[in-house]
């Protein structure tokens, strides 16, 4: 695309928003489009390249110390970033640029990428390399920051109570749509490019709903069972509520709790959509809301899909490592514990949890796990790979279920099966 003043400067206005930090990437997005009406060239440039700044930002600012401006202002970002990694020349932006700028870039084209330190190679702030060092090797922590400054492709979930995975494959595929299966859930697809789909008829009429592979393990591990009393406790808008209650052939009884309403009330639209009627949303006040003493005892299944850093969504959300800090994990693990240990309440003798994070981080997942069986004698963990093999699924996992982009092509997720084994 044709780079001009006209164009960098809508880039450079919402770099200057997103990199305050003060809100998401995509909600600045969403505020300046609707400010700014402009076309979708333009449109695709400023997501393209506010993504991708926020992606190489630990780069692009080392970048910005190659010269004696050292400045990384949203203008120098952009500009470093469309030489580095965008796919330009200098020739291409030589009309844009001041006085000494191709001097400077020249040098940003040239950097080593691998003479410089870990936390700039992977691309991940110096505080979470020091969380991930003592449980990965450097080449580990290497592979997982480059794969997460790739993006994601986008991955759908069939809905099984209302079509199979060939007829809705064929059906992309028809359309010319790069569709393929995914490699272990049963009803996952994957699009290598990401057609907007919230239009499409498939999806109008529930068919599908955008949903990463990696969290479609979940809802398969946790398994519930056609008439099971099943709680989602953080069920946000539904993401795996939905499936949950296909794979419960839309019987039994489903509860979707959160304390967010705005989440619930987001839930609402795809629960008429998917034609499920075993479904309850409910909004709790907290993690020891009356209605889990009510149903204490008395649950089938639990899925707790903790809130936590997201820092294994970071091909998405590449801002949430800049978003999130040491001290916020550690708020985060207070409230993890929290909720595990008053969801587990909840469930019946025989009964199944499973502990869920969308994070890499040791102290939001197996930490949690650990200190959780630590205190309750009552629970046993039972090995992720044992029940992915019990549900078909030829994936190979020891105690926890532990993905990553680079070696699954998912998110990074975490989950721990639990059963209540004692009284
Ligand atoms: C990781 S998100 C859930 C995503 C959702 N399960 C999905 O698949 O789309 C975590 C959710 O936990 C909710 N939450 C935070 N604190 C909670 C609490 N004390 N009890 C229940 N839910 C809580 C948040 O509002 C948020 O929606």
């Amino acid at each position: 695309m044709l780079l001009t003043e006209y164009r960098l400067d809508l880039v450079v206005q919402a770099l200057r928003s997103a990199l305050k930090m003060e809100h998401p990437a995509d909600a600045v997005l969403r505020h300046f489009f609707q400010a700014e009406r402009i076309g979708s060239n333009e449109r695709a440039l400023v997501a393209e390249t506010l993504f991708g700044v926020l992606r190489h930002r630990l780069l692009l600012e080392h970048s910005c110390t190659l010269d004696d401006k050292g400045q990384a202002t949203a203008r120098r970002m952009a500009l470093a970033y469309w030489v580095r990694f965008g796919g330009y020349n200098l020739r291409e932006l030589e009309p844009l640029l001041k006085a000494k700028e191709a001097e400077w870039l020249g040098k940003v084209k040239g950097v080593a990428g691998e003479a410089l330190p870990l936390s700039i190679q992977a691309e991940l702030p110096d505080w979470i390399v020091d969380k991930l060092r003592p449980h990965h090797s450097e080449a580990d922590i290497l592979a997982l920051g480059l794969a997460m400054q790739q993006p994601a492709p986008l991955d759908l979930r069939v809905n099984t109570m209302l079509a199979n995975r060939n007829e809705v494959l064929q059906a992309l595929q028809s359309e010319g749509l790069n569709a393929q299966a995914t490699p272990w859930s049963p009803v996952g697809i994957r699009l290598k490019d990401k057609p907007a789909l919230n239009r499409h008829a498939l999806f109008l009429t529930g068919k599908f709903e955008v949903q990463d592979e990696g969290s479609q393990l979940l809802g398969l591990l946790l398994a519930p069972k056609r008439n099971d009393m099943v709680v989602d406790f953080c069920a946000g808008a539904g993401g795996k509520t939905l499936m949950l209650g296909a794979l419960m052939n839309s019987q039994g009884r489903l509860y979707a709790w959160d304390i967010s309403e705005k989440r619930l009330a987001n839930l609402k639209p795809r629960l008429k959509r998917s034609g499920l009627s075993n479904v309850q949303p409910q909004l709790i006040a907290h993690e020891n809301d009356s209605k889990v003493k009510r149903l204490a005892g008395k649950i089938d299944r639990v899925l707790v899909d903790a809130p936590c850093s997201g820092l294994g969504t970071l091909r998405r959300n590449p801002d949430l490592k800049f978003r999130q800090s040491a001290q916020s994990v550690a708020e985060l693990n207070e409230k993890q514990a929290a909720i595990l240990s008053s969801a587990a309440r909840l469930l019946k003798q025989g009964g199944r949890l499973v502990y869920a994070t969308c994070s890499v981080l040791h102290e939001e997942n197996q930490a949690i796990v650990e200190a959780f069986l630590a205190t309750h004698p009552s629970f046993t963990l039972v090995p992720a790979g044992e029940v992915l093999r019990q549900q078909h699924i030829d994936l190979a996992m020891g105690d926890y279920l532990q993905l990553t982009p680079q070696l699954h092509g998912t998110d990074g997720f975490f989950a721990a099966v639990l059963e209540r084994t004692g009284t």
